[in-house]
């Protein structure tokens, strides 16, 4: 990947109701790296990128991408999902059954004229390279997932929308694509939606936080992190040495803060352990 940064203006304003939800939904950021989406469940994140997308006629208003009228409901403009040049990744995203790997990469990238990865390159990066002949329906969800960013990537956006993408996947496997992502952000804006907030805070910057319909905040991730929830996660002990007080937790949810095998504290006398042999 060569260095290139590129931003684009995303302006947004579409209010209306789906179904008893009612959204009021207004942006104008320059997309420019990685911008984070976050919110509790059902505030309409989800809507926020179907309608970027093209995804979502039912609410009226404007968008604008790059200069490019995307909508205008009161001018009767509409364009469709396959002439906006966006990327879009769900969490459960779905690979054509009859094909194989390859054969779902080969198909996106005949969507464009300059590819910016080859499907060998994005089969590295995204750790599937032994995947590629195998038949699509064959796959487990976080192999999907990793097959599902590299043809988002491979038909090469001008912007990628995320949507959980990273949900199925153990936790090596989505620091290294986070990492990746981070690499990519450099030459494709995107737009990245997680319920983590560790996630959230080291692929992006600025930060969005959705309520109910609007988006309510947007600031740079240092200013963002104090409103954005606790830090939780889940962890399994796999070893105690009552003689050293030495716990050790293995995380189910990577944390940043964290390098492997540090020692962050010992435990004296864990009141849980007492009565233990
Ligand atoms: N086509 C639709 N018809 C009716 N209601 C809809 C439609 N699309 C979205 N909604 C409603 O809009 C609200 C927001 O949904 P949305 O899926 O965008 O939220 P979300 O923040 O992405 O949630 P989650 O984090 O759980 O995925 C929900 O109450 C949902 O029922």
């Amino acid at each position: 990947m060569g260095l290139l940064v590129v931003a684009m203006r995303l302006e947004l304003a579409l209010a209306g109701k789906l179904g008893e939800f009612e959204f009021d939904l207004q942006l104008d950021q320059v997309m420019d790296g990685a911008l984070g989406v976050f919110g509790p469940s059902g505030v309409g994140k989800t809507s926020l990128i179907r309608a970027i997308a093209g995804l979502e006629r039912g609410l009226p208003g404007r968008i604008v991408l790059d200069g490019e009228v995307l909508q205008d409901t009161a001018a009767g403009i509409f364009v469709p999902i396959d002439k906006r040049r966006i990327g879009l990744v769900f969490q459960d995203s779905r690979l054509f059954p009859h094909l194989t790997v390859r054969q779902n990469l080969a198909l996106a990238l005949r969507q464009t004229r300059q590819p910016i990865f080859s499907i060998q390159e994005l089969a590295h990066e995204c750790c599937f390279s032994e995947l590629l002949d195998q038949p699509a329906p064959s796959l487990s969800a976080g192999q999907r997932q990793r097959v599902a960013i590299a043809r988002a990537l491979i038909a090469a956006p001008r912007l990628l929308l995320l949507d959980e993408p990273l949900a199925a996947l153990d936790m090596a496997s989505r620091q290294h694509l986070l990492d990746f992502l981070q690499r990519v952000s450099a030459r494709i804006p995107l737009l990245f939606i997680s319920h983590s907030v560790a996630e959230t805070l080291q692929l992006c910057d600025p930060i969005a936080v959705m309520t109910s319909g609007r988006i309510a905040q947007i600031g740079p991730g240092e200013a963002m992190a104090p409103s954005l929830p606790k830090r939780r996660g889940l962890g399994t002990v796999v070893a105690v040495d009552p003689a050293s007080g030495q716990v050790t937790i293995q995380l189910d949810e990577f944390a940043p803060d964290l390098a492997l095998a540090q020692v962050v504290g010992v435990v004296s006398e864990p009141s849980w352990l007492k009565g233990r042999e």
